[in-house]
């Protein structure tokens, strides 16, 4: 079976997209090829999804004959690109769409590395792994609508896609794919709070998760403005509005703020 769609770093974020690909038959176990440096990880993938697997990134970078998907940190690209700059890529008969969600590479880095290929630059989140994530893309300059339509394809199979230009896509990072971790931060606190408030753990837990679940699904649903949610929950001299004074004087809003602005920052420092 011809190998489709090679993927170079079978971690956290490989790992996702991978699992959701295979299991909504957009790409079949035995077109896939995976490269990772631990063999143990390796034999995991293998296992866990029928691929083929590799340690050698130049074998997945040949063999993929339609996606190259990137998904290591931005910190080992460069000496990936190195490890691939000797393969001809220019007399290929199929040359793959070359597809990054690494923070802060930019399509000009990504595109000097791969010749003239089409690279696409996308920024997923962690909730891609059970199908509700959100990534934006955006495509570089010798990209055709195929292409953006196979991204569209596999970005789709893990949640919403929204397209950016890629001046955005530092910004993108710093909300929407560092935003798991502040949401995950918010509902530790959350629960940390009921148990200084005399709630057992367990019951606290799940009270701060379903309150951020069923808080997120009513705005999407409904298509609320949040302002109006805060509103509707804050009763005249009620409790609401005691715990929102705490929140303002503790710089809720300001701390989030300044979180996104940081993490964009950190993005573009990455892309240097
Ligand atoms: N985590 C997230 O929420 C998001 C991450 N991203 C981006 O996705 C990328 C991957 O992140 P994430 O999945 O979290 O990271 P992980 O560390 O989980 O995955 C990266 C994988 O690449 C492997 N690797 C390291 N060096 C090489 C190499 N030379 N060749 C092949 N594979 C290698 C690592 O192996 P080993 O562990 O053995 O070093 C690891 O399994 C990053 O660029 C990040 O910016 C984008 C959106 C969200
Ligand atoms: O923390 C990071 O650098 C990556 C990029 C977005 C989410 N995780």
């Amino acid at each position: 079976m011809t190998i489709k769609f090679g993927l170079i770093g079978g971690g956290v974020m490989g790992e996702a997209l991978l699992s959701r690909l295979i299991a909504r038959g957009i790409y079949q176990s035995s077109e896939v090829i995976v490269s990772e440096p631990l063999s143990s990880r390796l034999d995991f993938l293998k296992q866990q999804y029928g691929v083929a697997v590799t340690t050698d990134n130049s074998q997945v970078f040949t063999e993929a004959k339609e996606v190259l998907f990137l998904a290591v940190k931005p910190q080992v690209f460069s000496a990936i690109a190195q490890e691939l700059a000797n393969i001809d890529i220019l007399n290929r008969e199929h040359s793959p769409l070359i597809i990054s969600i690494l923070a802060g590479v930019p399509l000009s880095q990504l595109e000097a590395a791969f010749g003239q290929l089409p690279v696409i630059r996308a920024m997923p989140n962690t909730p891609a792994t059970v199908g509700a994530g959100v990534t934006a893309i955006c495509s570089g300059a010798y990209t055709s609508p195929k292409h953006h339509q196979i991204a569209q394809q596999i970005f789709s199979a893990v949640g919403e896609v929204v397209e950016v230009s890629e001046g955005l896509m530092d910004a993108v990072t710093g909300l929407s794919g560092s935003g798991p971790a502040y949401v995950a931060l918010l509902v530790e606190a959350l629960a940390d709070g009921g148990v200084s408030a005399g709630l057992p753990r367990a019951i606290a837990n799940q009270l701060a998760l379903q309150t951020v679940l069923g808080t997120a699904k009513l705005l999407h649903e409904t298509k609320m403005h949040p302002a109006e949610l805060k509103d509707r929950v804050t009763s005249p001299g009620g409790t609401t509005i005691a715990g929102i004074a705490k929140l303002e004087k503790a710089g809720f809003r300001s701390a989030l703020i300044e979180a996104v602005k940081a993490a964009t920052e950190r993005s573009q420092e990455l892309g240097k």
